[in-house]
């Protein structure tokens, strides 16, 4: 496939695109390629669909013209070099990028056929129906048990059985209520990192979001508490969806079912790991993936 001539700067660079393998160069000159999606992901009911989606931090542009859908109840994994946009995508599907002044979108996201960016949407709502985890785990200083059932209490929750029922259900979706079961009422803060990012899960799935949007939620771990979270994002899909950015690799390529390649605001492959890792449809993905740039 080509690249489009939709942007001049590409057409008219120095160095004119003429094929596939020059995609990279292409974006980085300014120009457009269409995303090389997997026909693959046509057969998954999509949760979100992201269409025609663009964001700018001010004068700059950090997503361009994005569209792919996220599958129901699979793990979908954003991969690419540093600055790459995939936390401002990521940060774009709860709505969080609202919070700075500088950033303007275009385009839409459809979550379970509802639109996210309409203005009559209910922002806070909207961000009830996602859970999101972050690279530095940031527990609340409270109890381990007012941490996990907050999102209810801030709902106006009141019911003792229906919160502890939500208390203990989390935390063992979150694998962690063995370990914490006899100390709920104690601080948060005094478990281990690895205890506190899976207790920052736990908080996330008690309201039994429609998508988990998690933000390199290993990257201040080490390498057990890590494994711990891999396993435990295998246990949790199914029952959820997970959007999850990773500059690992490994765990990209452990954890996923999806993966989108992204590059410069771009997204350049999207399909199944599998595929994308072994056996991807550009040379640029296979270049990234086996370490020759990034
Ligand atoms: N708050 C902000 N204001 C202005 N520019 C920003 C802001 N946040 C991110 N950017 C810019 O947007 C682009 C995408 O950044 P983003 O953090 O989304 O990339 P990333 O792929 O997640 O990077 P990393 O892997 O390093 O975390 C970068 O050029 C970055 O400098």
């Amino acid at each position: 496939m080509n690249p489009t001539n939709s942007n001049k700067k590409a057409i008219n660079s120095p160095n004119p695109p003429s094929g596939v393998s020059d995609r990279l160069q292409v974006i980085a000159n300014g120009g457009s390629v269409p995303a090389e999606i997997h026909p693959a992901i046509h057969d998954e009911d999509s949760v979100l669909d992201i269409r025609d989606f663009r964001l700018w931090y001010g004068e700059a542009q950090a997503l361009f013209d994005i569209n792919f859908s996220i599958p129901r109840g699979k793990v979908t994994a954003m991969i690419g070099p540093s600055g790459c946009g995939k936390s401002t995508l990521l940060r774009s599907v709860n709505r969080l990028n609202d919070l700075i002044d500088s950033v303007r979108i275009s385009g839409d996201m459809i979550l379970n056929g509802r639109s996210i960016y309409e203005p009559s949407v209910d922002v806070i709502e909207l961000r009830k129906r996602m859970g999101m985890v972050f690279q530095k785990s940031n527990p609340f200083p409270m109890s381990i048990y007012e941490n996990v059932i907050y999102p209810l209490r801030i709902d106006g929750e009141r019911n003792h059985g229906v919160l502890d029922e939500v208390c203990e259900r989390s935390l063992r979706g979150a694998a962690l209520w063995e370990e914490v079961k006899d100390r709920l009422h104690e601080s948060a803060l005094g478990l281990s990192g690895g205890q506190q990012q899976r207790l920052c899960i736990a908080r996330a799935i008690s309201a039994e979001p429609d998508v988990l949007l998690m933000d390199e939620p290993c990257s201040a771990l080490d390498p057990l508490a890590t494994n711990k979270i891999e396993e435990l994002i295998d246990q949790l899909k199914g029952d959820y969806t997970i959007l999850i950015v990773t500059h690992n690799m490994q765990q990209a390529a452990r954890s996923s079912d999806y993966t989108a390649f992204m590059y410069l605001g771009h997204v350049v492959e999207y399909g199944p790991t599998e595929t994308l890792f072994q056996k991807p449809l550009l040379q640029e993905t296979q270049d990234y993936v086996t370490g020759r740039f990034g």
